[in-house]
């Protein structure tokens, strides 16, 4: 049976979570993603995502075991204590891309896991370099159609992969899912990893 729900839509997320062999069930939830004023980038991922893991508990009722629960993720870019979440536009994705042009920034995901009398949260965070990039480079990248759903403005696991020149942390986290830190809330949930 399974007793694991991941709250998201992201199909990024549901492949990563595959990835490690969990047995899990998806269902998407609908939150103000809206930042607080003064709220630090890494408090933002952590509500986020405990939010999301909350509204996923509440919409799905689980069985009264230690096993159960719901895993909720937000990623965010940040670049000089800036937050960068995704662009409506290509004048906002060119802008975004020329911001992190040259320069290290970090990429940030809370995971947070709510379940019967039970919450745990973590972010984490990974410190991505790109490459200088020229506005009419993030002009073609636009029109590929992937900067569009992607906070920054960026898929590191698609196209982008030419722009990142260094990255120290997680890759896994920079997709949306830190898997290492994933299976280590898992675990002390009691719930397993690779499952065959
Ligand atoms: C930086 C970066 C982000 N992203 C994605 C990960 C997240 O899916 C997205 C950030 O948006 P999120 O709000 O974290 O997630 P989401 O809206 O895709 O899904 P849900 O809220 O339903 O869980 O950006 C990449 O896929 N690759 C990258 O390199």
């Amino acid at each position: 049976m399974c007793d694991l729900i991941l709250a998201s839509a992201s199909p990024r997320r549901k492949e990563l979570l595959a990835q490690i062999g969990v047995v899990f069930k998806q269902c998407s939830v609908d939150i103000d993603e809206s930042v607080l004023p003064g709220e630090r980038p890494e408090d933002y991922v952590r509500r986020l995502a405990c939010e999301k893991s909350q509204a996923g508990f509440q919409r799905n009722p689980l069985p009264n075991s230690q096993q159960s629960a719901v895993l909720g993720a937000d990623t965010t870019v940040v670049v000089d204590g800036v937050i960068l979440g995704k662009p409506d536009s290509e004048e906002q994705a060119v802008e975004m891309l020329q911001q992190l042009s040259g320069r290290t920034h970090q990429v940030m995901t809370g995971i947070a896991l709510t379940g019967n009398g039970y919450a745990n949260s973590q972010v984490v965070v990974t410190h991505v370099t790109f490459k200088a990039l020229d506005v009419a480079q993030c002009r073609r990248y636009w029109q590929t159609g992937e900067p569009c759903d992607k906070a920054g403005g960026y898929g590191i696991q698609g196209y982008a992969a030419v722009f990142v020149g260094k990255i120290e942390g997680s890759y896994s986290n920079v997709v949306g899912l830190p898997l290492a830190e994933t299976a280590e809330l898992l675990g002390k949930a009691g719930i397993k990893i690779w499952q065959v």
